[in-house]
């Protein structure tokens, strides 16, 4: 018989498309890695002797949170580099170290960003970076989803430049579907500023090759978008749509820089936009168009980008930020409601990495899902725990973690990695790339 998890008198987060309300109390059954039942009352047929079960009655589910853009193993250089635009931060902070980084760094980095994002109650993340196999080994054994791809920076030569397509279509080929279907793979030429026009043509026929999406940052600055049309007379949108990138499914980071008819010119390809407002507010980029990109049809999703530039994984901060500056920046209260911040941070995420059964707790959907410990001062009283998520929750609230059903994080402790270790280590990555 499969095997089955009942939760008894929890409150479940429920932002599908046609939930008359944002909250149900009630059950919740896991069979294997799927949901099979959410309800107000346990049908009877679930109520076998020997399933698991949990008591909820303190606790309030929501799907796991889906972070579509980062650089995990940028956790080493978290604090290295604070206070400057993208270009300085890039050029005179990042890069230098990050040539430096070797197999065991990226795997020390890495595992601790799943170990933040896990115990945050991030469920599935993008990651965009080098050394990619070290990445996909930390996810496989960590338990956590992934979309993962090795992004490619073409100020080089022609031949380092072949290289690195070479190894992002082995990575992709290599790990398309592996772990029990957890990790999907796609390819990312860095952005349209560190890419030659024929390099990014490249990744493009190999996406079509290789039937899989395309990522990239794109107008993340205002001095980036005018960089663009210095060197190739069109700013990133038109760029990018000239050299066939939107004729793959795509999605791009950031997206700060857009005008009205580049909106529409997204919404034409249903290219995606990852919205990371941390990391464009520290790097002073700006703040990116969401409620028109939303008004215009275009999917928008959430990310933290790397922690260098944000300076933490917390998916939460991301839903607040989200929820309170377009309101700041609209004059309108009802820019981002709640409800929606959490849509974008968790259903939305999953669609536009193509993960159709992530994201809602549903019957059918993929067991994904936290739980946050909502008998705390500042989660009181239970008015609209939506909102409470949303507006004073942080990811040191989340109690649990499920993905594919497995029980990842029970009691804020991530049962499948050891913390002191991935402490330890990266420690002494950081202090071995400050000696190097
Ligand atoms: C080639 S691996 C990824 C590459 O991206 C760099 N990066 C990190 N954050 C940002 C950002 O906000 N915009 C552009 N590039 C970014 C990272 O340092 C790696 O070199
Ligand atoms: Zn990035």
């Amino acid at each position: 018989m499969a095997k089955r998890l009942i939760i008894r008198n929890g409150r479940f987060a429920q932002l599908g498309a046609d939930s008359k309300q944002t909250t149900l109390q009630g059950f919740m059954v896991v069979e294997e890695d799927r949901i099979v039942y959410v309800g107000e009352t346990l049908p009877s047929e679930y109520a076998a002797d020997d399933a698991e079960e949990m008591d909820g009655s303190r606790l309030f589910f929501m799907p796991g949170l889906v972070n579509t853009h980062g650089h995990a193993a940028m956790t080493l250089l978290r604090g290295y580099g604070d206070d400057m635009v993208l270009q300085e931060w890039l050029q005179n902070k990042m890069w230098p170290m990050e040539a430096k980084f070797t197999d065991q760094d990226v795997c020390a980095g890495t595992a601790l960003a799943v170990l933040e994002m896990l115990k945050t109650g991030t469920t599935t993340f993008v990651d965009m970076y080098d050394h990619m196999n070290e990445v996909a080994k930390v996810c496989e054994q960590s338990g956590i989803r992934a979309a993962l791809m090795r992004g490619a920076i073409g100020l080089c030569s022609e031949e380092v430049q072949q290289q690195k397509l070479q190894e992002a279509v082995q990575f992709a080929k290599d790990w398309n579907h592996a772990a029990n279907g957890r990790i999907t793979t796609m390819l990312a030429p860095h952005a349209p500023y560190t890419c030659p026009p024929a390099f990014i043509e490249k990744f493009v026929q190999a996406a079509h090759d290789l039937d899989l999406m395309l990522h990239t940052h794109m107008s993340e600055t205002e001095a980036e978008v005018q960089q663009n049309v210095t060197d190739y007379g069109l700013r990133p949108v038109a760029h990018l749509e000239k050299l066939g990138f939107f004729s793959r499914p795509s999605f791009v980071a950031h997206a700060v820089h857009l005008t009205d008819e580049e909106i529409e010119v997204l919404a034409k390809y249903n290219v995606g936009v990852s919205h990371n407002p941390a990391s464009n507010l520290k790097l002073a980029s700006g703040v990116a168009r969401i409620p028109d990109l939303m008004r215009a049809g275009v999917q928008v999703s959430l990310g933290t980008d790397g922690a260098a530039s944000n300076n933490n994984l917390d998916m939460f901060d991301e839903m607040r930020l989200t929820a309170l500056i377009h309101k700041g920046v609209s004059g309108d209260p009802t820019a981002v409601p709640a409800a929606e911040a959490m849509r974008i941070a968790t259903v939305n995420g999953a669609k536009m990495i193509q993960l159709q059964d992530v994201g809602l707790l549903e019957a059918g959907m993929k067991a994904d899902f936290i739980a946050i410990n909502i008998d705390q001062p500042h989660l009181l009283p239970h008015t609209d725990l939506v909102s409470h998520m949303v507006y004073s929750a942080t990811g040191r609230d989340v109690a649990h973690v499920f993905v594919d059903g497995k029980h990842i994080v029970k009691d804020g402790q991530c049962l499948t990695m050891d913390e002191e270790r991935i402490r330890d280590e990266a420690a002494r990555a950081f202090e071995g790339l400050l000696t190097r």
